[in-house]
């Protein structure tokens, strides 16, 4: 019997090139700068309400080194809940994922990011790492394996360009309205599904969301995920986790909005309520766009918008 080979997985290898996507993403501003306040800001962190609704910027950075970018993506910007990738990934690879998989699950949560009801009603297991309660989880488990849990979610963030920051004002208002996170990590507590005290699990899991940097620089930190665990410093994850990474993305990374996200979109994306959102373009990049205003799940307005043109115009969808 001749043994067959297994064909490749089939990849997107659209490709628009030099000066193409350079134009595409000149496009895409013109296209979805916003000239109105539509949406909203979220009101638990005031430092939010004040960046300018015209705001927009987007980058993509290349499997093969390259960085496009236009609008506002050298303007930093608070990454939020788009940390939360960050943290899964280094959890993920001082476990395998074996400890945390039997902590939190990986279904989409179909309920607000940050829902109470819905840790009680499942006996304190968060639905996914994307919410709040499961990041609270990952951060509890990180602070585990490694102590300084947001230095190190930080310390991945910051590998490939050298630059991103907490920002210690937004930082220290956000943790001084913290209640709900609060309230979220005492619930694991009380439900034994918190190890250290939820004070020290929410400072490390506000300090992180507080982290700020532009979209080239989320779209160069992203970039392992779109290949296969190695970022431009190196490998960072093995490439089953990577995979399993953008699953999870895929189906839990746009909050209760992830199925209508993948129907408009179809790439594994983790947003922030900062306005940004990473999108990952399995083999071939990784995307990051920003524009501050929010849908009513928490998801940029204007970045969906504009990732939606994306993928339809590069053909870029994993489907
Ligand atoms: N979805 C988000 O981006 C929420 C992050 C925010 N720091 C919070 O905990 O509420």
């Amino acid at each position: 019997m001749t043994a067959t080979a297994v064909p490749p997985r089939p990849r997107s290898t659209a490709d628009p090139g030099r000066p193409g996507l350079g134009a595409l993403l000149e496009d895409l501003v013109r296209a979805h700068r916003p000239t109105r306040a539509l949406g909203s800001v979220p009101g638990s962190i005031p430092h939010l309400a004040e960046v300018d609704h015209t705001r927009f910027g987007i980058a993509v950075a290349m499997a093969s080194g390259e960085v496009f970018e236009a609008g506002d993506a050298a303007v930093p910007f608070s990454v939020q809940s788009i940390s939360k990738v960050f943290s899964l990934a280094l959890a993920l690879g001082h476990d395998g994922g074996s400890g945390l998989w039997s902590r939190v699950h990986r279904e989409p949560s179909g309920t607000a990011f940050n829902s109470l009801v819905q840790l009680e009603a499942e006996r304190g297991i968060p639905r996914n790492p994307f919410i709040n309660a499961g990041a609270l989880v990952v951060t509890d488990h990180l602070i585990d394996a490694v102590g300084d849990a947001s230095g190190e979610v930080l310390r991945l963030l910051a590998a490939p360009s050298g630059r991103g920051a907490v920002n210690e004002d937004a930082f220290a208002a956000e943790l001084a309205r913290s209640g709900r996170n609060l309230a979220l990590a005492h619930l694991l507590a009380d439900l034994g599904n918190l190890r250290n005290p939820a004070d020290a699990v929410v400072h490390h899991y506000v300090r992180q969301c507080s982290v700020e940097m532009s979209c080239a620089d989320v779209a160069r930190a992203g970039l392992f995920l779109a290949d296969d665990g190695v970022g431009p410093g190196g490998r960072v994850v093995s490439p089953a986790v990577a995979k399993r990474l953008g699953a999870v993305m895929l189906t839990c990374g746009m909050y209760d909005a992830a199925g209508e996200f993948a129907y408009r979109v179809g790439l594994p994306s983790k947003s922030g309520v900062g306005g940004g959102i990473l999108a990952i373009v399995p083999g071939v990049c990784a995307v990051c766009v920003w524009s501050p205003r929010l849908d009513a799940h928490g998801n940029s307005i204007a970045g969906a918008a504009a990732l939606a043109e994306l993928a339809e115009r590069t053909g870029w969808s994993i489907f």
